[in-house]
Formats: C-alpha cells, sequence, structure tokens
C-alpha cells in the first residue's frame, strides 16, 4: 500500500460515531463500510480513532496519545531542551522558534518541540496517518496538561512538497524532514507505530526532492533525522550533525536570502 490508496481503508464505527464517521470519510476519502478481508481497517468510538491491524501476530490498536503512555513519560523525564532533537532544532536557553514539520507522521517529534514551546507546523500526505493525527490532536485539545501544548501543533494535510513550494523563502526558523527510511528487519517490531507504518507505507521514495525547497523555505536551517548509518537524504552532505543512540540529526544551512 502505498499514500495514493491508503484513503480505500474500510471504517467502521461505533452506532453513536456514524455522523462523525461520515465527516472524517468525506474529509479523507475513507469508505465507511464493513472489513472484509483487509488487513488493516479503521475504527471510530468514544475513544477516537483506531487503526486496527487483522490476521495472526497483529499488533493491538494504533492510536495517537499525547495525553497518556509515552509521549506523557518522554514529556516529564525525557530530558526536556537536553535532548538530541532540540540541540538539533538550536533551542538555546528560552528561545522557541516556528518550525515547520513538512513529515509529520503521528507527531511524535512535533509533540516534543510544542513541549519545548515551539510554535510547529504539520505537514502530513498519508490520509490515514493524517487522520490519527488530527484526531489525536483534537482529543489533547481537552486536557488540561496537554491543551496548551497541541495549540501549538497545526496539522495541515497534503503533500509537503507542493506546501513547501506555497511558502515564502524564510518563512520557518527551521524546516525539520523525517521521511521513512527502510528499517532492519527486527527493529521495528520494537515500536508498534512504525511497524504498522512499515506494513502500511512503501516508504517514502521521493524524500530527496524535500530538501532543496526546506532549504529556501528555513530561515536558520533544516533537520533531517535519518537513522544511524543511514546515507544522508539526496546524497548531500550535511554542514553538522547530531547523534544519538539510533538516530541522526543531520544540519542544513538556510539558503542564503
Ligand atoms: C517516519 S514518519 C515521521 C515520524 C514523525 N517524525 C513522528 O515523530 O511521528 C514519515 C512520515 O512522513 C510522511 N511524508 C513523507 N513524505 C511526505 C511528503 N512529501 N508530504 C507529506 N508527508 C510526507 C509519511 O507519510 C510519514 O507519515
Amino acid at each position: 500500500m502505498n499514500h495514493d490508496v491508503n484513503a480505500s481503508l474500510p471504517l467502521e464505527a461505533a452506532s453513536e460515531q456514524l455522523s462523525a464517521a461520515d465527516l472524517l470519510a468525506e474529509r479523507y476519502g475513507f469508505v465507511c463500510r464493513p472489513r472484509r478481508d483487509e488487513a488493516h481497517s479503521l475504527w471510530l468510538d468514544a475513544q477516537g480513532l483506531a487503526l486496527l491491524s487483522h490476521g495472526p501476530q497483529a499488533p493491538g490498536p494504533l492510536r495517537v496519545d499525547f495525553v497518556a503512555g509515552a509521549a506523557a513519560h518522554r514529556r516529564k523525564f525525557g530530558g526536556g531542551r537536553g535532548q538530541a532533537v532540540a540541540k538539533a532544532i538550536g533551542l538555546k536557553g528560552t528561545q522557541t522558534c516556528r518550525v515547520l514539520d513538512a513529515t509529520a507522521g503521528l507527531g511524535g517529534d512535533a509533540f516534543v518541540l510544542a513541549s519545548l514551546g515551539c510554535e510547529v507546523q504539520m505537514f502530513e500526505r498519508v490520509a490515514v496517518v493524517a487522520a490519527l493525527l488530527e484526531d489525536g490532536l483534537l482529543r489533547a485539545a481537552e486536557d488540561p496538561e496537554v491543551g496548551d501544548i497541541v495549540a501549538r501543533m497545526q496539522l495541515q494535510y497534503g503533500d509537503a512538497l507542493q506546501l513547501l513550494r506555497e511558502q515564502p523563502d524564510a518563512a520557518f526558523d527551521v524546516v525539520f524532514l523525517d521521511p521513512m527510511f527502510p528499517e532492519k528487519r527486527g527493529t521495528a517490531r520494537a515500536r508498534k507505530g512504525m511497524q504498522v507504518f512499515q506494513q502500511l507505507l512503501s516508504g517514502d521514495p521521493d524524500a530527496d526532492g524535500l530538501l532543496l525547497e526546506a532549504c529556501r523555505v528555513a530561515r536558520r536551517r533544516v533537520v533531517v533525522k535519518r537513522p544511524k548509518g543511514a546515507p544522508w537524504l539526496a546524497d548531500r552532505a550535511p554542514s553538522g550533525a547530531i547523534g544519538g543512540d539510533s538516530t541522526r540529526f543531520d544540519l542544513y544551512p538556510a539558503l542564503p536570502a
């Protein structure tokens, strides 16, 4: 499955959520119908939208949860501005910045940056991913602890290359790119979101094309998140890099104005 066909996933809903499901289907092009033999389907109930996987050894429901679980743990104990991603963005002291996360995924990195005070504009082109992220943002907006954080996160559903081209020069302090990179067998197993992503999405083979536009739209720098040991995006050497345990953040200067 790739980003062109994912919208044909069946969407089912609890009886009190049927009209909400119709709106979601209209917005993202899903089809409200019972699942047949598809390996994945969407389910909407009072807890929000979930991506269900079916079959032996299928992982459990995937929802975006900014309030509890891993996101809450990282927000409280993740190291704040000492985290590699914060250093890569260039957050110093109490400074904040406007970040464009052009490959938002399920919004994990965007939420970390918003937790540190950044305003984050997100782009995501895959309907099912954008719908899950939007649902997570809506539920988190009601929460007294994280409502202020997600108020700093804005999602636009669409292709980043096209949306980047619509941005004026130097429109954001930092542009952040984290396109899909084929993971080694086994490593994806540990992370449910990534495991389902690997099954659903066929990678982002066009990701190289984002870098040049990103450098034009950034005022300070572009940050590209890569698995440790992965080749550079667009085969272009960065001006610096910040390493984590399994991840590397490559830094590219903004194009001169
Ligand atoms: C590895 S995931 C990002 C994970 C994210 N950083 C997080 O913390 O959840 C990559 C995402 O980028 C999206 N993506 C890749 N190329 C894109 C493009 N040209 N426009 C919009 N979204 C894109 C993919 O659909 C996928 O959801």
